[in-house]
């Protein structure tokens, strides 16, 4: 037995041995719970020492103990000893006696109710499709099934009407005892009661006869003898099909959902292989106990469950997949999450299908509304497909994932929310180069795809001029607040709108992040430069939504993980990733987008910074819906005067290089193609910032974006032949000529 903390300390010194509610132990052969001493090489029971020896006794009378004598003895018992206090109000939950709600809890809300119908209609859609969709299978079987259905039942009529059923036992049994008298008089009642039966027998067919007449020959409506057939038809099927061979599918094998009871939870929690639990239900049945009933929620049921002393729930979080195990469930189907209240409570939620089955709602913004980035926005659903709002002003965000994990689709979700209010400026990079955000480039003021050293370049000097800005628009702030349009020293919705405020707000968003910060010349100015801007933005209207897929400290220095208040983690392979995104210690405090599948759950991550981080999906906008929104935000701006005009879409101190056109400027006069190397040591000269140091690759990786081939070029130097890479002077025009046509000016 364990000592209870509450216990006494010197319980077992004079009085007896107490149980955790006040029982004494009168069991004296309970001697795993006896103290005992080695006294000159004999174990002895100190217990019974004590007892024995009045409270004055000298040491000497000790050595006149006989350690053979068994003191026999009444058994002392204490006084009542109280309850220790705090377990009082855990054990009361359990056993006063619980009345059921009057309105049972899913009804209590109208979100409730609306999914209970939803989810009811669901399946009796599901049930009405199944059946429908087999119907011409189902009408085979009728028919077949029918035809032997007529004939059995003509034969049971027949057998009917005849009485022979009735007493042929008896019949049987008087001619058995060569009894023709018995045998006469019951076969007289067989007859009585065949003839009023061969009656109704024969009413019955002179009816079906005049039916049949007139559903061949009479001038009725094809419904009607359609209707005839559906049910003459199914009910002689009914009658001649085998007993084991139903006419219709069973619509599933199982239950069509499995109902989460407290015996379900119970295993599950046991299946975990949480020692805390195990050993704490092996001593008490009810150490998981329930402190609300486990009801419906939304499409499934919720458990909140106090787990044993001493268990967290981030424990059980953390085995999501032994706990859907234990429930004979899939993955996305079991959503624990830490509880309110005390870490040991867990709330279960468990879905009645698996998320990746259920339909996520489109995007509330998709088709129709506006955006204020003052106030929340759409921006994903729960578990229980509720909508979950996220706001941008005075924020900013991080969202990180393995390659898969849906991140780049949940940063332009961010950004499309964002173009949808008009005032919001964007400025977007995409590092990684494959144009996920290409689509909203006609909106931008700043716009850069690819991890070539010029988009690098251009992305570090947007944060350099980002930072400037803040300055600006700090002196901005302070001129408004003296004249007590900033009380807070803060953009506020009326500046933000003002126009010529110069405070309108300033969305920067930059995917794979990690591409600048481990750039051998920019990152380390750029991460400095950018922990700045961080804490400096945001109360200035300006906004930064980074994307990365590396989180460590040199990826992402962490004097800008510490200053994001908004953070989306979606699915990571560590811990160590799991807390430079969400934070220390929300892996240990139950927050592990670890559990997620990169691709399977894509999407899925741990939203933290808006209420209570907790699970949820970001809405799905794939590209040919996001043409959608950038189309409406166009027609938004558009009237709001707002597009960015042609030609002004690059900073006042943007590198002013133009490489297409250094290119034309350096190109050695009379030749038709030229080196990189040569190229490359032409245009340092021109503009050593930019160039110096610049190889063949560079340019090649450099032209890449703006489709000028890249072809091996021979030449005669000291009368032998070399061929290097180069361009044709005839692709670089190329290359300006289309670059001017999409410019609209050539
Ligand atoms: N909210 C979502 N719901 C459902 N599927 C999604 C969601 N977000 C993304 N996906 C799917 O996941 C795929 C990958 O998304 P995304 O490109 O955003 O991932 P990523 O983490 O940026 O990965 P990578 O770094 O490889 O681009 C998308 O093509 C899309 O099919």
């Amino acid at each position: 037995m364990t000592q209870n903390p509450h216990e006494p300390e010197n319980q077992s010194g004079d009085g007896p041995l107490t149980g955790l509610n006040g029982f004494q132990f009168a069991d004296r052969s309970a001697t795993a719970t006896v103290e005992t001493a080695e006294i000159g090489g004999q174990v002895v029971p100190l217990d019974s020492r004590r007892r024995v020896r009045p409270p004055d006794e000298h040491t000497e009378e000790d050595e006149s103990f006989d350690h053979e004598t068994v003191a026999i003895e009444a058994e002392t018992l204490g006084g009542p000893v109280d309850p220790p206090e705090d377990d009082a109000a855990p054990y009361t939950t359990r056993t006063i006696h619980r009345r059921e709600p009057i309105i049972p809890a899913t009804l209590h809300t109208w979100r409730g109710i609306r999914t209970m119908l939803v989810w009811q209609a669901k399946d009796a859609g599901y049930v009405i499709s199944y059946h429908t969709v087999r119907t011409p299978k189902y009408a085979a079987k009728a028919l077949r099934y029918a035809v032997p259905g007529l004939f059995g039942t003509l034969g049971r009529l027949l057998h009917w009407a005849t009485a022979e059923e009735g007493n042929w036992a008896l019949r049987q049994y008087a001619a058995d005892r060569n009894d023709p008298e018995t045998w006469l008089k019951l076969d007289k009642q067989r007859q009585r009661q065949s003839r009023w039966r061969w009656w109704i027998l024969i009413a019955l067919a002179v009816t079906v006869l005049i039916g049949l007449l007139v559903f061949l020959l009479a001038d009725i409506p094809t419904w009607a003898r359609l209707l005839a057939v559906a049910v003459a038809v199914p009910v002689l099927a009914r009658a001649g099909r085998p007993t084991d061979k139903p006419i219709t599918d069973r619509v599933s094998t199982g239950p069509r959902y499995r109902k989460l009871t407290a015996e379900l939870v119970r295993r599950a929690l046991l299946s975990c292989g949480i020692s805390g639990i195990n050993q704490a239900v092996s001593k008490d049945p009810n150490a998981i106990s329930f402190p609300t009933e486990i009801h419906r929620d939304g499409p499934g049921h919720l458990a909140v469950v106090d787990l044993p002393f001493g268990v967290e729930a981030a424990d059980v979080v953390a085995r999501r997949g032994r706990l859907a195990s234990g429930m004979r469930l899939p993955l996305d189907q079991v959503w624990p999450e830490p509880g309110d209240g005390h870490p040991g409570r867990l709330a279960l939620w468990v879905g009645y299908e698996p998320a990746s089955q259920m339909k996520q709602p489109a995007w509330p913004l998709l088709k129709d509304g506006k955006v204020d980035v003052f106030k929340p926005f759409p921006f994903a659903t729960t578990p229980r497909m509720d909508t979950v709002n996220a706001s941008l002003m005075f924020r900013n965000w991080l969202v990180g994932g393995q390659p898969g994990s849906g991140k780049t689709f949940a940063l332009r979700l961010a950004v499309l929310a964002a173009c949808l209010d008009p005032r919001a400026e964007l400025r977007i990079y995409e590092l990684k180069g494959v144009g996920d955000f290409k689509v909203l480039e006609p909106l931008c003021t700043e716009y850069g795809n690819g991890f070539d050293d010029e988009t690098i370049a251009r992305c570090a000097g947007m944060i350099r001029w980002l930072y400037k800005e803040c300055e600006r628009r700090s002196k901005r702030i302070a001129h408004y607040a003296q004249l007590g349009k900033a009380p807070e020293n803060k953009v506020t919705p009326e500046l933000a709108s003002l126009k010529d405020s110069g405070l309108h707000p300033l969305i920067v968003a930059i995917d794979e992040i990690q591409e600048l910060f481990l750039h051998g010349k920019f990152g380390k100015e750029a991460g400095e430069i950018l922990e700045k801007v961080i804490k400096l933005g945001r109360a200035l209207g300006v906004i930064l939504l980074i994307g990365t897929q590396i989180p460590d400290k040199d990826s992402l220095p962490t004097g800008i993980t510490r200053n994001v208040n908004t953070r989306y983690c979606m699915s990571v392979a560590d811990q160590v990733a799991n807390d430079m995104i969400l934070g220390t210690s929300m892996y240990k405090n139950g927050y592990r987008a670890t559990i997620f599948e990169p691709v399977v759950e894509a999407g899925w991550g741990i939203l933290s910074g808006l209420g209570k981080p907790a699970a949820r999906r970001s809405f799905e906008v794939d590209t040919d819906k996001a043409k959608q929104v950038v189309a409406r935000a166009m027609q938004l701006r558009g009237l709001a005067g707002t597009l960015p005009e042609e030609g002004t879409q690059t900073r006042e101190d943007a590198p002013t290089y133009d490489l297409l056109a250094d290119l034309a400027k350096v190109w050695p006069a009379g030749e038709s193609g030229a080196w990189n190397e040569t190229l490359c040591g032409y245009l340092s000269e021109l503009r050593p910032e930019v160039y110096t140091g610049w190889a063949s690759e560079q340019l090649t990786t450099a032209l890449k974006p703006h489709g000028v081939t890249i072809v091996s070029i021979g030449r005669r130097i000291d009368g032998k032949p070399v061929t290097r890479r180069g361009i044709r002077f005839d692709d670089l025009a190329d290359a300006i000529a289309e670059r001017n046509r999409r410019n609209g000016s050539g």
